[in-house]
C-alpha cells in the first residue's frame, strides 16, 4: 500500500447508468477550457451489478455462513489487541495510519510449497516499507474463509479476460498437463489484516502495492462487522451499508463513491479484478454516523442467558496472492541497500487524459483510451526507502525487465 492521505468525504450523487457514460465523455476541445481537469461530481454506485459494469471490483454479498462470519470476526477482535497503526515517513515527517492493521501468511504445506512459503513471508516482511516481525500463520476461521474466497474469486476470474503481465497459474494437483481450465491463477497466500474502530477511523486514498503480488494484481477484501449508517434519498427507509471509496487513479477526472446496501447482519466480500490498482485508488472514508453491529451468533464462552454484546468495529481481511516469481529474494535493491518497490508507469499508459498530464488536447481520442485505460505496458522498480529513513531516498528506479529478471510465466504465454 502506498502512504495514503486522507480526504474530506463529500455527498455522493446518484446518477443513471447513462449519465455515468456521459460523465466519463470529455466535453469537446470547442467547449472545454485549455487548462485545470474536467470537474465531475462523485458517483454512487448503488447495486453489485452497477460496480461491475463500471468499475473493475465485483461485490459479493454473504459470502461466508453466518456461524463462519461471526467466528472470524471474534477471532479477529481477539487476534486485533495486538495489531498496529503503520508508520512512515512523509517527506520530513512521520505519518500514522488512522487504524490498527496486521499480516498473516497461509500455512502451506511443504509438498504444496514451491516457493510460496518464501514469496509470502517476504511479502509480509515488507508491508508498508516497515520491517513487520515474521507474520502468523492464518487463525482457523481465516483460513476457513479463505478457501469460500478462493473458489469465488477463482470462479470471477475464469470470466473475466486477463492482462498479458498477470500470472499464468500453474497446473492444479493432479491435473493433466496442459489443460488450461485446470490451472490454479490465484490463490491467498497472505492477508493484510485492518481493524477500525468507530466512526473515524479510516484509510486514505492508495493503491496497494505490487512488489511481491506483481502486475494486474487481484485482491479479495472481505469486512465484517460494524455498517456505517446512511439515508439515500432516493429509498425509502433505513439502509445500513458498507462505503468503498474508489477514485480513478492520477486524473481527478472521475470520482466514483461505491456505496452498496447491506443488512447489517452481513458480510461483504469485494474483489478487485487486475487493472483495479492500475486504474483507482481506492479509501475507506470517516462516517458521520455508525451503526452498533450486533453478531448473530454469541461469542465463545458467553452464558446462555446474557445478551450477544455489540461493536463499533470493521474488520476487513485483504487476502492476496504473493507470486512466486515475484519472490522477495528477486526484488532489486536500490543504492540505499533497501527493496525497491514496484510502481506502475503512469505516464505511458493508455488513460482518461486530463488537462493538467495529458500532451493531448482534452476529447482526442478518449473514448479509445478509456476502454484502454488501465493497460499499462511498463513497471519502475524504485527506491522505497525514504518512508522508513527519515524521508531520504536515494531516487534510484529502474525499468522491471522481466526477461531479464526472469519473471512468469505470464497469462499471454499460457495457452
Ligand atoms: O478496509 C478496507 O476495506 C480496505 C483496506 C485496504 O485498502 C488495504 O489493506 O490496503
Ligand atoms: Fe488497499
Amino acid at each position: 500500500m502506498s502512504s495514503p492521505s486522507n480526504s474530506p468525504s463529500k455527498k455522493p450523487k446518484t446518477v443513471t447508468n447513462d449519465e455515468f457514460m456521459a460523465l466519463l465523455r470529455l466535453p469537446n476541445s470547442s467547449d472545454s477550457k485549455p487548462s485545470g481537469p474536467p470537474k465531475f461530481p462523485p458517483l454512487t454506485l448503488t447495486t453489485p451489478d452497477m460496480v461491475a459494469k463500471h468499475t473493475p471490483c465485483t461485490m459479493h454479498l454473504s459470502v461466508l455462513p453466518p456461524e463462519l462470519a461471526c467466528r472470524l470476526f471474534y477471532s479477529m477482535i481477539e487476534e486485533s489487541e495486538s495489531w498496529q497503526r503503520n508508520k512512515w515517513w512523509l517527506f520530513d515527517r512521520v505519518v500514522e495510519s488512522p487504524h490498527r492493521t496486521s499480516f498473516y501468511i497461509k500455512q502451506i504445506s511443504e509438498d504444496d510449497d514451491g516457493g510460496m512459503r518464501g514469496a509470502a513471508q517476504y511479502c509480509g516482511d515488507r508491508y508498508n516499507g516497515r520491517q513487520t516481525d515474521l507474520p502468523t500463520s492464518f487463525p482457523e476461521a481465516m483460513a476457513e474463509a479463505c478457501e469460500y474466497v478462493e473458489r469465488i474469486v477463482n470462479a470471477e476470474m475464469r470470466k473475466r479476460p486477463r492482462f498479458p503481465l498477470e500470472w499464468g497459474g500453474e497446473p492444479a494437483p493432479g491435473a493433466s498437463p496442459g489443460e488450461a481450465d485446470d490451472l490454479v491463477v490465484w490463490r491467498a497466500n497472505v492477508a493484510a489484516s485492518n481493524r477500525y474502530e468507530g466512526s473515524q477511523e479510516s484509510v486514505g486514498f492508495h493503491t496497494d502495492q505490487l512488489t511481491n503480488i506483481g502486475p494486474f494484481a487481484t485482491i479479495a477484501s472481505l469486512s465484517l462487522g460494524r455498517a456505517s449508517s446512511c439515508r439515500p434519498s432516493v429509498l425509502r427507509g433505513r439502509f445500513e451499508c458498507e462505503r468503498l471509496s474508489l477514485r480513478m487513479r492520477r486524473t481527478s477526472a472521475v470520482q466514483g463513491h461505491i456505496m452498496s446496501h447491506l443488512h447489517i447482519t452481513r458480510q461483504v466480500l469485494c474483489i478487485m479484478h487486475a487493472s483495479c490498482q492500475e486504474t483507482f485508488k481506492h479509501c475507506i472514508p470517516p462516517q458521520r454516523v455508525i451503526d452498533p453491529f450486533r453478531p448473530s451468533h454469541p461469542p465463545p464462552g458467553l452464558a446462555p442467558e446474557e445478551p450477544i454484546p455489540t461493536f463499533n468495529t470493521r474488520i476487513n481481511i485483504t487476502f492476496r496472492f504473493c507470486r512466486p516469481d515475484f519472490h522477495s529474494s528477486t526484488t532489486p535493491k536500490c543504492k540505499c541497500g533497501v527493496p525497491c518497490i514496484l510502481r506502475p508507469d503512469m505516464k505511458n499508459r493508455y488513460a482518461l487524459p486530463d488537462a493538467q498530464d495529458s500532451e493531448k488536447p482534452p476529447g482526442e481520442n478518449h473514448e479509445e483510451e478509456r476502454i484502454n485505460s488501465g493497460i499499462v505496458t511498463k513497471y519502475w522498480w524504485t527506491c522505497y526507502a525514504g518512508a522508513q529513513n527519515e524521508g531520504k531516498g536515494c531516487n534510484f528506479w529502474k525499468v522491471m525487465d522481466v526477461k531479464a529478471e526472469g519473471r512468469g510465466p505470464f497469462a499471454e504465454e499460457v495457452v
